[in-house]
């Protein structure tokens, strides 16, 4: 087992009244890409600062390791020295270049401490004179590899600045390298980035593990970038860890689920497609309750939970006492637990017991940011009834042993409602938030005026537990709430629906809801007009992503039996959200097919 090269102990991090971390632990093993993940102002780049040497923590200790058996106590070193001695590298949030130097210039300036004790701290430098010259042919053939790895070198003596934004981000990492780091820290590097630059980026950080000494501490939002190339995982809270392991483990943790919750609707949705599967759905039905906790944007609010915190303004707020999503689900663990003991215990009653409270599965009520009726409320009636599915949730209490692989294992089948309301759960619990959190209503309309269709045709959700072997109906024929998707069908051409995850965006969690929407076919997703696009974001949440990631034109090239870069991703099984038995539709099966439609 390889030894830690970073063990931070104890860590708290305090900004007066605030405390943005909390009694942190975690290591950071040689040779690995560790994740430090969680909701936004959830403490990462605070715990970043302090191993860097930006702020110096309020307690605990960062320990660096060397290859050569060397130790540092980062939090007793000036950052300078951290760089030089510890040889941590870091990159930030918001890109640094030096924007009118060339790419390779400011590769050169990265090694300037190296250049300057070539030179002996004198003019022989600029003379050329002694090791300097060596020194500095050196530095240039180092800083040439690395825009070679980086995919840059075509644009050496182009200005940074003249970069697109994915390539400047891959500036920053060989800038990084050329300092020769045993760690280097990596703030959020895949944000704003393209699927393309994306998968470039994750090229070259697999590249550094693999090839370099380097160890790798990574803050992430994108989950795809997490899962597919860290090694170790560690996710934040307020400022707390609220779990710790490889990525297959975190991603299914019902804690980290629950604490994504608090954050924009479009990251959850990221955490669902990432995690993808019937157990995070019924997962999110154990979250947290709608009497609990702050809403998405309390999730800024770093500190204990019962803290009272000052602000310069002279504002105070009060993060409210179980603001915890993690704790929620801990303790509705617990619950919920000792409930389904105490039904044990009276085996004849069980089946009344059962479907006691059911609780809703997002926090509808958000405490620190309800407005009493909002006038977008008003305005858009509608919107409070555009996806009734929220109520589906099944009732909390008959889940018993949330806590430990809580879904997949404690599920009493029958009183579950499994049947056709259980695939669309998860938009569903989007939407329950959205129309029951006026504020919300109000910051997307646009969103919501897409959806009234449904909302007038959908059954209210109540409807009663179906047995399991009642399935989807919407197999047969599709339900209404589809129905502005122009070209459903009843079911798959010959019964043998594409596999539409090799579409970019599609996880197995949304390809089921199209399914139960009538599209199984790329053609299908090829033809759709603009209108379709807003129905199919409608049901499925997504304001706006369907055209973002180009699903027409993916779905397009796809049906012509053409590869995009994801599809071959998908079909070499290296996507952990698509089937991994499926394999990819070449042209001999694709002919078969337009056979069959006709
Ligand atoms: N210098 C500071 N002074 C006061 N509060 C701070 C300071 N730096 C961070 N905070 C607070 O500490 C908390 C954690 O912030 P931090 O930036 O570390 O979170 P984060 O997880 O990196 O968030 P994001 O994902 O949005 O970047 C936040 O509440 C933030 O407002």
């Amino acid at each position: 087992m390889s030894k830690p090269i970073l063990s931070v102990e104890h860590l708290s991090m305090k900004f007066g009244g605030l405390v943005a971390i909390g009694d942190l632990s975690f290591e950071a093993k040689r040779g690995e890409i560790t994740a430090l993940i969680g909701p936004n102002g959830a403490g990462k780049t605070t715990v970043f600062n302090c191993i860097t040497g930006f702020y110096k923590p309020s307690e605990g200790m960062i320990r660096l390791s060397g290859h050569d058996g060397k130790e540092f106590l980062l939090e007793r070193m000036p950052d300078f020295r951290i760089t030089a001695q510890a040889k941590v590298a870091r990159t930030f949030q918001n890109i640094r270049l030096f924007s009118g130097m060339t790419l390779l210039e400011n590769l050169l300036v990265a090694q300037h401490n190296k250049l300057m004790k070539a030179s002996g701290y004198t003019v022989l430098g600029l003379l050329g004179i002694g090791g300097y010259r060596k020194a500095s042919a050196e530095s240039v053939d180092l800083a040439k590899f690395w825009l070679e790895k980086a995919e840059l070198i075509d644009r050496a003596d182009d200005p940074a600045g003249d970069l697109p934004y994915g390539a400047q981000r891959r500036l920053e990492i060989a800038r990084a390298m050329c300092t020769g780091p045993e760690l280097l820290c990596l703030d959020e590097p895949a944000a704003g980035l393209n699927p393309k630059e994306s998968l470039a980026l994750n090229t070259l950080l697999i590249d550094i593990k693999d090839n370099t000494g380097t160890s790798i501490l990574l803050i992430e939002h994108d989950m795809s970038v997490v899962m597919q190339i860290s090694d170790h995982v560690v996710v934040l809270e307020y400022g707390r860890k609220i779990s710790d392991g490889n990525p297959e483990s975190v991603r299914n943790d019902p804690r980290v689920i629950a604490a994504y919750l608090g954050v924009d609707d479009e990251e959850v949705e990221d955490v669902l497609i990432a995690v993808g599967d019937d157990h995070v759905i019924e997962q999110l039905d154990v979250g947290p309750d709608s009497a609990h906790g702050p809403g998405s944007s309390s999730s800024m609010l770093a500190g204990p939970v019962s803290d009272t915190i000052g602000h310069s303004e002279g504002e105070r707020i009060t993060v409210a006492d179980g603001a915890s999503k993690a704790s929620q689900v801990d303790a509705r663990a617990a619950r919920a637990a000792s409930a389904s003991a105490a039904l044990a215990a009276v085996p004849a009653a069980a089946p009344k017991a059962a479907p006691a409270k059911p609780v809703a599965r997002k926090p509808a009520a958000k405490p620190v940011e309800a407005k009493p009726a909002s006038t977008a409320a008003k305005a858009k009636p509608e919107a409070k009834a555009a996806k009734p599915k929220a109520a589906v949730v099944s009732g909390a209490a008959v889940k018993p042993a949330a806590s430990t692989k809580p879904v997949a294992t404690a599920k009493p089948a029958a009183t579950t409602a499994k049947a056709p309301t259980k695939p669309t759960a998860a938009s569903a619990g989007k939407a329950s938030a959205k129309s029951t959190a006026p504020a919300k209503a109000s910051a997307k309309p646009v969103a919501k005026a897409v959806a009234p269709a449904k909302a007038a045709t959908s059954k209210p959700v109540k409807a009663a537990p179906k047995p399991a072997s009642a399935k989807p109906a919407a197999k047969a024929a599709p339900a209404p709430k589809a129905a502005g998707v122009s070209n459903r069908l009843a079911a798959p051409r010959g019964n043998r629906p594409d596999n539409l995850t090799r579409i970019k965006g599609i996880g197995l969690v949304n390809e089921k809801k199209l399914n139960e929407h009538g599209i199984f076919h790329f053609d299908q997703i090829a033809a759709w007009k603009k209108a379709d696009v807003v129905a199919a974001e409608a049901y499925l949440a997504f304001d706006g992503r369907i055209a973002r990631e180009e699903w027409v034109k993916q779905a397009a090239l796809l049906d012509k039996g053409k590869e995009t870069e994801f599809s071959k991703r998908v079909d070499a099984g290296k996507v952990a959200t698509s089937h991994p038995s499926q394999k990819p539709k070449s042209a001999a099966p694709k002919a078969a097919k337009s056979g069959e439609r006709k």
